[in-house]
């Protein structure tokens, strides 16, 4: 694809990335179309999906509300989405919030109290919670109870108050950072993984059927290659494909179309934006693939240290194109492959090369005039 690496700055810190796994407005808004409503109509996941199926079924047969379930994973993978799944397949109601709506044990206590009988609780970011709302959260997921304080000082009371039997569907994107009394009380912790290529089509070929646009199969792989593992990407790439097939061609995504469309929004066929191109392209040619401290590299690309180190570099150390070590940053040979370039021969190399091509040179190497 045509691209200007002189000429194109990178996106600033505040601007909405089209390869963002958050939702920005217009994500929320069509989100609600495209959710599957079933664990049927779920794709990929495929062991989350059947430990969570036989959770829910034991749950059901036994009249009870399901156990408490924790989903972590990167966002946009499905959290939200598998939570109300959870709340239809037991016929209950869903209340849904988030751990840094909750700042105050009180409010939390307010929630809980609200519940109905076998509701599902769904608390996003449940690693932001304030400590003395987690705490209450312990009692009320092992006892449906909580002590509500009244009163300060000495004088302070602890009123204790039955909660209906509840489900708590607690989602983080870092279960790393969850205290082990809190992760220990859910019983059933699933692991969200990046989605397959063939898993993304088949997300882009249900969501182009509830948009109620055409894509053919190779379409759909243009599209899927390019979203990073993610199905809000997936989905959002493949409105901003429609948008290019209804206004330059006649509204059918094939892989041309999709490919056209995708360069105009600056999305490479890895599906590296601006922001990660303009790294991998600082760290290629100023720094000859590095090492090279953050820091500088991040003035280098004109961005925050922070951008660069928590936008732009997750995506590409799991593409395998950067790596972070002791000693700065360090492009990998896919980098260099992934932007064209070749990388420089180090002294070492030139080393050897100068001694396999000298007449009576050490190298194994032909030597000329042999
Ligand atoms: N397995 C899937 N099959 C089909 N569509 C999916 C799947 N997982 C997610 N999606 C789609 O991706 C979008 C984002 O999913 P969801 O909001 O559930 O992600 P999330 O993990 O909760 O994200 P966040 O961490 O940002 O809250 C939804 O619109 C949903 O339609």
């Amino acid at each position: 694809m045509d691209w200007d690496e002189n000429t194109t700055a990178p996106p600033t810190e505040g601007e909405e990335r089209l390869v963002g796994a958050g939702a920005d407005g217009e994500d929320q808004a069509v989100e609600a179309a495209l959710r599957p409503k079933d664990l049927g109509e779920f794709i990929g996941q495929a062991k989350v999906r059947e430990q969570l199926d036989l959770v829910l079924r034991a749950a059901r047969a036994r009249g009870s509300a399901a156990d408490h379930v924790l989903l972590s994973g990167a966002p946009g993978l499905g959290k939200t989405t598998l939570s109300m799944i959870i709340a239809a397949e037991m016929d209950a109601p869903i209340r849904i919030t988030s751990g840094p709506a909750i700042q105050h044990a009180g409010d939390l206590a307010a929630i809980l109290s609200s519940l109905q009988e076998g509701e599902v609780l769904f608390l996003d970011e449940i690693h932001r919670m304030s400590r003395p709302a987690e705490e209450m959260l312990y009692m009320a997921m092992e006892d449906y109870r909580v002590d509500v304080i009244v009163g300060k000082g000495p004088g302070a009371t602890a009123i204790p108050l039955e909660l209906p039997a509840f489900t708590l569907v607690g989602a983080t994107t870092r279960a790393g950072l969850l205290p082990p009394p809190l992760r220990d009380r859910f019983g059933f912790t699933a692991h969200m993984e990046y989605y397959e290529p063939a898993e993304l089509e088949a997300v882009i070929h249900r969501s182009a059927r509830l948009l109620d646009v055409s894509t053919d199969a190779e379409g759909a792989v243009e599209i899927a290659g390019r979203s990073r593992g993610t199905p809000r990407i997936a989905n959002r790439l493949l409105r901003r494909v429609r948008d290019y097939a209804q206004v330059k061609a006649d509204g059918v995504i094939t892989r041309e179309i999709a490919s056209r469309a995708l360069a105009v929004y600056e999305v490479d066929e890895r599906g590296l934006d601006r922001l990660d191109r303009g790294v991998l392209h600082a760290l290629l040619k100023l720094f000859g693939g590095g090492p090279v401290g953050l820091s500088t590299l991040a003035v280098a690309v004109g961005e925050e240290r922070e951008t660069v180190e928590e936008v732009a570099e997750p995506f590409l150390v799991r593409e395998g194109l950067l790596a972070r070590t002791p000693r700065g940053r360090v492009a990998t040979p896919a980098a260099w492959a992934h932007l064209g370039l070749v990388p420089p021969v180090s002294p070492q190399q030139a080393g050897q090369q100068t001694a396999r091509h000298t007449p009576g040179g050490t190298g194994q190497g032909p030597v000329s005039g042999a």
